[in-house]
């Protein structure tokens, strides 16, 4: 497994202890998977570009960096939106675009139904989110619907990873960089991620209670 970056930090491990419990209710769900978010933000932007700005202070000026270019932030839906307001809060200057995809349960591949990209994406960082990374076919056609859209420079952020899908997204793009909370063991015979956190769209939005072990 290459360009995987696993972000530790004894806040991250012990927010994601609670989040993966399964007694864990929807409100705190979504509110550490919130924090987390926030958490994330500033290892995944650590590599972004900047540019030196004059600014004029109450008492002199003083000469700081923004950033070049503030990235795009695109989310995979549903999931992601329960990870994309930390980002939104920490990126106010981000347009923010939106990918629809549902996994089809039998054959594990990702349906399309939803596009929505600002035009910045073509000339800007993109910072694509969806908290889980299980066989890799989401994140990886919403890559390639992005790239077919003009969209050069892509990061792929999630919370939990398998590495079946580390490695799929590396076969598929050698150049693009993964940062995750975790990486988990395995998936298993449904291509839920073991021991992971169970269906994060579910869990974040209060539906299905499929048996999923
Ligand atoms: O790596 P993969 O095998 O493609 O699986 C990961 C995808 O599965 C989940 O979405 P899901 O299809 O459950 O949609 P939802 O967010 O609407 O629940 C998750 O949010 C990812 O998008
Ligand atoms: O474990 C998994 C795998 C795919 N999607 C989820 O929400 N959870
Ligand atoms: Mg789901």
């Amino acid at each position: 497994m290459k360009n995987i970056h696993i972000i530790e930090h004894p806040l991250i491990d012990h927010k994601l202890s609670i989040l993966r419990n399964k007694e864990t209710p929807m409100h705190e769900f979504r509110r550490l998977l919130d924090d987390i978010g926030l958490l994330m933000t500033y290892e995944v932007t650590r590599s972004l570009e900047t540019e030196p700005v004059e600014v004029e202070t109450p008492v002199g000026k003083a000469v700081c960096n923004r950033l070049a270019k503030p990235p795009v932030l695109v989310t995979i839906l549903r999931a992601g939106i329960g990870m994309l307001g930390s980002f939104m809060q920490m990126l106010p200057e981000s347009p923010v675009g939106f990918l629809g995809m549902q996994r089809n349960e039998e054959t594990l591949q990702p349906e399309s139904y939803y596009s929505k990209i600002p035009s910045a994406a073509r000339t800007h960082p993109v910072i694509l989110i969806d908290p889980m990374l299980a066989t890799g076919g989401s994140a990886g056609d919403a890559v390639a619907h992005l790239q077919a859209n003009g969209v050069e420079e892509i990061v792929f952020v999630c919370l939990v990873a398998a590495p079946e899908g580390v490695k799929a997204l590396n076969a598929r793009y050698p150049n693009l960089h993964i940062y995750t909370a975790a990486l988990d063991d395995r998936l298993n015979e449904h291509g839920y991620i073991v021991p992971g956190l169970g269906d994060a769209g579910d869990r974040v939005f209060g539906t299905g209670v499929d048996d999923i072990r």
